[in-house]
């Protein structure tokens, strides 16, 4: 055969799901037979034993390929010169490989000379422009765009039209190849100036296309306009609010706001029913975390520095009035708190908060916390730890002492002008004034969870915000417990929900209500 012979053509990749269901010869000759009845020019086979079982079956040129998982090489596709041969021995009538830049066993010079050889033609899967070069030079008939995005970091969603457009103006014989699933996307490989377009997933592997329709059913399913699962999650802080529409745990559409401090919250809850309009109906219930606390369904400042709210704001009854639906309220850090217990850092340590004991620090511009107890999380005023005057902390607030906000006044009071971002970089750099500032925190904070520990006995706890996650705070915050009986030391993790903490746990708050209720 010739390159010209696939020339505008569709080839179809069959390669089942590895031990999946339909990984048998019977299964790859069925769907080999089936895209040649519906139009497919060629085919692309993997393993000996499935060239050597189709080509018995079809006449149509077949791309084979051998796929190994070595120790010392990430090169996968076609590794050895004797792969090459034991496919051509099968009745491969072009032999691809991995063409990219990686160590390997057999060099790709050494798989195109086996290949030419016998006659027969060979492709080059390739991650780069620079693959493709370097492969043609080497005298590869087909460059592919296979291996694009298979080379380290996270795997893209679209196929590379970019990288199939760059090879064309190397090469007419570009083969386009890889995340190619919709009939939209085969076309525009064409149009891209591919001389063929490779589609293996999107047909064969019926386990990913089930998948793929499977989320897309589920998801609509689960935020569809009767909204029966989904809530509306408010979370007020000091400089920003987002509102996310969530379900079960997942935020589905978020938007974030400034909150503008001096409008107040009747304002603050208007403006949020305005950028929510068009998710109206698709919710059955609203969450809303605020800085503050909330009591009887009325929200008050404790620290009217960071929001100043009125005397026993009624919240949950103006909310109700304006998104008309039931509302739940509560803390931000609580809320952020049951977050962290149900979907985050407590998810992923089932151990550790089997007895249902969590406790969740934040450390940021002042602290906050939240607490769950016997798996409930306690409303009011419990986890204001930033609040509280232990013999550690003097006469002052701890977070006074500590935050994120202390540490920029002390840093000024040594005569360094520096945010507390800023403190953290110094400290990495060895500034000795930084690294002392950081190390006070840090203690100041671990000592805070010693005294936690005594108290709740928390399985976790959970250490976020700025100030908590920023490089080294934990690890120096633990390090204060050198030598403590592991019994009584606290057990840190870093929290992993970041700023959606807050939406997911108080929706999914909002939602156990509404099942307690129904
Ligand atoms: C990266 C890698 O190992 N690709 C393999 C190469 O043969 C196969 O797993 C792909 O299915 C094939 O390239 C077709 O792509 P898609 O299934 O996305 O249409």
């Amino acid at each position: 055969m010739f390159a010209e012979d696939l020339k505008n053509s569709l080839i179809v990749s069959c390669q089942p799901v590895p031990d999946g269901p339909t990984d048998t010869a019977d299964f790859v000759v069925g769907f080999a037979k089936a895209a040649i009845d519906a139009g497919a020019r060629a085919l692309r086979i993997e393993s000996v034993a499935y060239v050597a079982a189709v080509r018995a079956a079809v006449a149509v040129p077949i791309i084979g390929i051998v796929k190994r998982d070595l120790a010392d090489s990430a090169v996968r596709i076609t590794p050895f010169v004797a792969d090459a041969e034991a496919l051509m021995a099968a009745g491969a009538d072009i032999v691809a490989f991995d063409a990219t830049d990686r160590p390997r066993p057999s060099s790709v010079e050494a798989l195109v000379q086996a290949v030419k050889a016998r006659g027969k033609l060979t492709m080059a899967d390739c991650a780069s422009l620079a693959d493709a070069r370097r492969a043609l030079a080497a005298g590869a008939d087909f460059v592919g765009t296979t291996l694009s995005g298979y080379v380290g970091g996270p795997e893209p969603v679209d196929p590379d039209l970019d990288l199939i457009a760059a090879m064309r103006r190397l090469t007419p014989f570009v083969i386009a190849e890889g995340r190619i699933r919709t009939t939209e996307q085969a076309a525009a490989a064409a149009r891209a100036g591919a001389h063929a377009v490779v589609v293996g997933s999107a047909i064969t592997r019926t386990e990913h296309v089930t998948a793929w329709f499977h989320d897309a059913v589920t998801s609509a399913y689960r935020s569809r306009p009767d909204g029966e699962n989904a809530v509306l999650a408010i979370d007020i802080g000091g400089t920003k609010t987002m509102a996310a529409l969530v379900v079960e745990g997942d935020v589905v559409e978020d938007i974030t706001v400034p909150t503008r401090r001096q409008d107040g919250p009747d304002t603050w809850l208007a403006g949020i029913a305005e950028a929510t309009r068009s998710w109206a109906g698709r919710y059955a219930r609203v969450g809303i975390a605020v800085t503050g606390f909330i009591e009887d369904g009325h929200w008050s400042a404790l620290n009217a520095a960071t929001l100043n709210i009125p005397h026993r704001y009624p919240l949950l009854g103006r909310a109700a009035a304006l998104f008309g639906v039931p509302v739940l309220a509560i803390n931000d850090a609580q809320a952020a708190a049951w977050g962290e217990f149900r979907f985050g850092a407590g998810a992923a340590s089932p151990s550790r908060d089997g007895h249902g004991n969590l406790v969740f620090l934040t450390i940021s511009t002042g602290i906050g916390g939240g607490i769950v107890i016997n798996g409930r999380p306690l409303a009011g005023l419990a986890g204001h730890f930033g609040l509280i005057r232990g013999p550690s902390a003097g006469q002052s607030p701890l977070e006074d002492l500590t935050s994120g906000r202390w540490m920029a006044a002390e840093a000024a009071r040594l005569g360094h002008e520096a945010t507390a971002a800023e403190i953290f970089t110094s400290a990495g750099e060895g500034a000795p004034w930084a690294n002392e500032i950081v190390a006070q925190s840090a203690f100041r904070a671990a000592t805070l969870c010693r005294d936690i520990q005594m108290m709740l006995d928390p399985g976790l706890i959970v250490i976020g915000g700025g100030i908590g996650l920023a490089g080294g705070y934990i690890e120096r915050m633990r390090r204060a417990f050198d030598g403590m009986d592991a019994r009584v030391t606290p057990r840190l993790v870093p929290a992993l929900l970041g700023s959606r903490a807050g939406v997911v746990g108080v929706a999914n708050l909002a939602a156990e209500t509404s099942q307690r209720q129904t």
